[in-house]
């Protein structure tokens, strides 16, 4: 196979629960389906529609387990009280055959894959208008009770003070300009610093 003219950026979309990340990354894919979509391993229940292999991998705690120690998952972390994980082997076929990936995932997720691959990682972290818009997104969904809405409120803003450690926030007040504010920085970080490695073995580069 020939190989690709450049590897594909590795682009971590983290929010708190509600604040709109799985509606701009399917919205980013959506626009552009050559954007590898990353099915992450969970040991939560499913929600109603919710199907295996399409929105997670639904597995019990000690396959989990097994999987994590066996170095199956790239990042893995407890969130609510369950565990989720980014399996390894698809992601980096993707990356590696020159497809850009989004990951949305939680700001653990995020510190745990820039240290595993930091040159092809790029973060990006959802902010809500508010703490009330948040909880109102959150009932809006209907996928939720209300102790689980309270935890995940609960656990809101501890998650929200981690957005320093991403290299670009937004705030998703209007929905259409989150997603094209996404969309720039998918498009700028093709252009950013790794992607230069590719350059450099076509173009004379000044001593
Ligand atoms: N800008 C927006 N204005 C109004 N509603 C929005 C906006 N963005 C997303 N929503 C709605 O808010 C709800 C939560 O969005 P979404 O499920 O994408 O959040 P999330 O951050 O991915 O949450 P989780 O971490 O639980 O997966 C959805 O019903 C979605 O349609
Ligand atoms: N570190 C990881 N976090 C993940 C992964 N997949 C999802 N998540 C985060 O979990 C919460 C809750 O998700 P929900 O589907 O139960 O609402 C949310 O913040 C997700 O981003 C993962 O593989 N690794």
């Amino acid at each position: 196979m020939a190989k690709p003219s450049r590897r594909g950026v590795c682009l971590v979309i983290s929010a708190p629960s509600g604040a709109g990340k799985s509606t701009i990354a399917q919205a980013l894919r959506e626009a552009d389906p050559t954007i590898f979509t990353s099915i992450s391993v969970t040991t939560r229940a499913p929600r109603p529609g919710e199907e295996e292999g399409v929105h997670y991998y639904f597995r019990d705690m000690p396959t989990f387990r097994r999987m994590a120690e066996a170095g199956e998952l790239l990042e893995w972390a407890e969130v609510f009280g369950r565990g989720y994980g980014t399996p390894r082997a698809p992601l980096e076929a993707a990356l590696a055959a020159g497809r850009d990936v989004i990951l949305d995932i939680d700001w653990q997720g995020h510190r745990l894959m820039r240290q595993a691959m930091a040159d092809d990682v790029v973060g990006l972290f959802v902010l809500p208008p508010s703490l009330e818009e948040l909880e109102a997104r959150l009932r809006g969904r209907k996928t939720d009770g209300d102790a689980e809405i309270a935890s995940r409120m609960k656990a809101a803003m501890g998650e929200m003070s981690h957005w320093p450690e991403f290299d670009y926030v937004l705030v998703n007040d209007d929905l259409d300009k989150a997603v094209a504010e996404a969309r720039s920085v998918l498009v700028a970080s093709r252009l950013a610093r790794a992607r230069r490695k590719d350059l450099e073995a076509l173009w004379p580069v000044a001593g």
